[in-house]
């Protein structure tokens, strides 16, 4: 479109571009000389520094270095924002005031140096919630507590590519939003990316939600949690940029996988230097070892073998070391242990009582019941040590004041001279005994009575847990069976005898490590998301909320996609009760992510799940059908798909992926293209990065939370069968992964239920 087709303002908002730019060119300038400036002041700190004595050089260093830090930050920042500085505009006209303002938002701010006006707003700063919320007319919003009354006469969006300004709109009441739209036609590039631009009003308020208070997402599938959690880290820590630092902000994701997948979001939104890990890596930290976990593969072997004993046996014990029941158990149990720390015996140092046990009990009861059990007795010990150091002179006092009386009563003891110097003698003799005996006695006093407690390990106390089924059963109340208590105790023992633990026993260790030994300080994040939320088990969320010591989550989910619910959540209303009560719960039911055909579709499969799921929402988006393909068999099918992909990339799809039900498909499917072609194809699996340019195979379980362009379902030897809840879900996860086109690779349509 030429510029005159465009907006009346076109021309002046190029100049204002222009001005933008300018200025920010001359503060990159000067930030990077400051920058120089800066390597030559901590060179010079560095050159004279004496470590040990000169505290001002190491100082000047320190407070460079931090300077440093702050302009490459903004240096990085405002270097991106040159391409495209800002992309929304609002005319404002605050209350009380004469004149309206231009407020132009953008990723970052820019201040001007001259007179502080802001040339550049951030898209989170309170006024800026305007452009997500606010209608044109009488506005209002708040701002660190306060509250500003005004009148929005304009909201304008820019397209902004590579610095050049391609077309603006006005928006009102009347338009929709074209931009969101343009937004979701664009292909995917593998990676998540920010969203600013077009966040929606109600996506807009999970990000801004308040930031004191733990939030639970109920989303449907390609609503924007991950989107929206990452937003709102970046939102967090510009609020809090004061109080936190990103690294005390955690994300917990499913997989390594899927680390990868957000990590280029992370950037974009300023939030890199946040941890971002998976709950088996967390845990693992948390408890200071590197365990040998089973591979997680109870969710393949309940899709191959369903019906074997074992299977159900396996399903069953994850999904009662999930459960509250354990909850009970390991109150109950760790009740138990502490009662076993509860000495007997007074402390004393040879015949004399120093401390009583039962105040060292009151003490590790009660005064030191906010720590862990081996920290109150680092704590105790400390006592003993003390308080033996004040009483120690005493007792020696008391040991010398007898023998010199012992010794002066010789002195005058018969007539026989001889013999009085021999019982003095004696009594020497015996006071330096005893004074040895004593001296010896004070310094092995606190060590000696500090042997009492038992010193295990954290896996020697979880192990003990499955050690006794009667034990079991008690701790649980009534809650397990005999029958039950003897299999999980069974079913761990011989976990044990290979030495093998499974995701599910981390959550329980991670518990008992909390109230046994603590967690390194460190390692406690000051507020947590957690992605794929449905996945985690009701120990999971409590052990986490108590290793943190805090309830400041933002949980983000859907409950559709429980693919795990054998040991995920089937509902959020016991984890609200239970363990967030502070929190808000939100639901969101519109899905930017596919087309309204393809969601139509999808939306058959949540009919058959046997709770009620609302219907998922696409944002009016149209394109082609689902398509169901006869496929072929060995270097037939090959082509057959090849033949998909390149029509596809023609169409200008750069994503694309064929999903499998199992691994199992996905390798038979693999080793086919091995066999036969020669395009790039890479199957998927749970440490790999996601390759930008090549098609990729991945299997259902593992697609979930990614997104591709296109997707092709392929039935080999696995089919989905309706009757299994989590065949459906299975198939939903799949069938939501595509933004534009979806395929349906089988012999048979019923292959696919629907
Ligand atoms: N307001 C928005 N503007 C533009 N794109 C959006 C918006 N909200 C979501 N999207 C896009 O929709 C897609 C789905 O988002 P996202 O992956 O965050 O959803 P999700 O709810 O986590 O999905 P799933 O449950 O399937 O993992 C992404 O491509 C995202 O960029």
């Amino acid at each position: 479109m030429s510029s005159e087709q465009q907006h009346p303002d076109f021309q002046q908002e190029i100049q204002h571009l222009d001005f933008t730019k300018k200025y920010i060119d001359v503060v990159i300038k000067t930030a990077e000389s400051s920058k120089d400036q800066f390597q030559e002041n901590m060179k010079e700190a560095f050159h004279d520094i004496d470590w040990l004595e000169s505290s001002m050089s190491y100082l000047s260093l320190l407070t460079n270095a931090r300077f440093f830090e702050m302009s490459r930050d903004e240096l990085k920042n405002l270097k991106i924002a040159r391409k495209k500085p800002y992309f929304a505009r609002l005319d404002l006209l605050r209350e009380g005031l004469e004149e309206k303002e231009s407020l132009y938002i953008g990723k970052t701010s820019l201040y001007s140096r001259e007179n502080q006006e802001q040339i550049i707003v951030d898209w989170r700063s309170p006024v800026a919630n305007l452009y997500y919320e606010g209608r044109l007319g009488e506005v209002h919003y708040e701002s660190y507590e306060e509250s500003y009354n005004g009148y929005l006469s304009l909201k304008r969006q820019f397209m902004i590519e590579n610095g050049q300004l391609e077309e603006i709109r006005d928006i009102d009441l009347t338009t929709t939003d074209e931009l969101l739209q343009e937004s979701l036609a664009k292909s995917s590039s593998n990676r998540l990316t920010e969203i600013i631009s077009t966040i929606q009003e109600e996506q807009n308020r999970i990000i801004r939600a308040d930031l004191n208070r733990p939030i639970i997402v109920q989303g449907a599938a390609g609503s924007g949690k991950t989107t929206i959690a990452l937003h709102r880290i970046s939102y967090f820590i510009y609020q809090y940029k004061e109080n936190f630092a990103p690294e005390q902000l955690m994300i917990l994701a499913p997989s390594r996988l899927f680390i990868d997948y957000i990590s280029e979001a992370l950037p974009e939104l300023g939030v890199e230097r946040v941890r971002q890990t998976t709950l088996q890596d967390y845990i693992q930290a948390c408890i200071g070892q590197k365990l040998t976990i089973q591979e997680d593969n109870k969710l393949v072997r309940l899709l191959e073998n369903a019906d074997s004993d074992e299977t159900k046996l396996t399903a069953w014990a994850s999904s009662i070391k999930g459960s509250p029941v354990f909850q009970l158990i390991l109150s109950n149990y760790i009740a138990t242990i502490y009662k076993s720390f509860y000495p007997s015996k007074d402390f004393t140092v040879d015949k004399f009582r120093l401390f009583s046990h039962k105040k060292f009990i009151q003490l590790f009861k009660d005064d030191y019941n906010y720590l862990p059990l081996y920290r109150r007795l680092d704590k105790l010990k400390a006592v003993l040590q003390n308080d033996l150091a004040k009483k120690k002179k005493n007792i020696i006092k008391k040991i010398e004041i007898y023998y010199d009386e012992r010794i002066e009563r010789a002195l005058y003891r018969g007539n026989d001279p001889e013999k009085r110097r021999q019982y003095v003698s004696d009594a020497l003799d015996k006071k330096a005994l005893r004074l040895a005996e004593i001296k010896k006695a004070i310094r092995n006093a606190v060590p000696a009575y500090m042997r009492q407690f038992p010193k295990k390990t954290l896996i020697q106390y979880y192990q003990n847990l499955f050690s006794d089924p009667s034990d079991l059963c008690k701790w649980a109340e009534g809650q397990l069976t005999e029958k039950e208590a003897v299999a999980l105790c069974q079913y761990n023992t011989a976990l044990k005898s290979k030495k093998l633990f499974e995701r599910e026993d981390l959550a329980l260790m991670l518990y008992l490590q909390v109230h046994l030994f603590g967690i390194p300080k460190e390692l406690k994040a000051k507020n947590i998301v957690i992605d794929e939320a449905q996945d985690y088990s009701f120990m999971e969320l409590l052990s986490l909320k108590k290793a943190l010591d805090t309830d400041m989550f933002t949980l983000v989910g859907d409950l559709a996609q429980g693919i795990h619910s054998y040991r995920g959540l089937s509902s959020w209303d016991r984890v609200m009760k239970e363990i967030f009560p502070r929190a808000t719960y939100t639901e969101l039911q519109k899905s930017y992510r596919t087309t309204v055909e393809i969601m139509e579709k999808a939306n058959e499969l949540l009919r058959l799940l046997p709770y009620s799921f609302p219907e998922v929402e696409p944002v009016v988006r149209h394109g082609e059908s689902p398509k169901f393909i006869k496929r072929k068999n060995g270097k037939a099918l090959v082509t057959q798909i090849e033949n998909q992909v390149a029509r596809l990339k023609k169409e200008d799809y750069k994503t694309i992926a064929v999903i499998g039900k199992t691994m199992k498909d996905c390798r038979l499917l693999y080793d086919l293209f091995k066999e036969h072609s020669h395009e790039p194809v890479k199957l998927l699996e749970e440490q790999e990065k996601i390759p930008k340019d090549e098609m990729v195979i991945v299997p259902s379980f593992l697609a979930k939370g990614l997104e591709f362009d296109a997707v092709m379902i392929i039935c080999l030897e696995e089919t989905f069968s309706r009757e299994s809840e989590l065949d459906i879900k299975l198939l939903y996860v799949s069938m939501t992964r595509p933004l534009h086109r979806l395929f349906f690779y089988g012999t048979q349509k019923e292959d696919f239920i629907i």
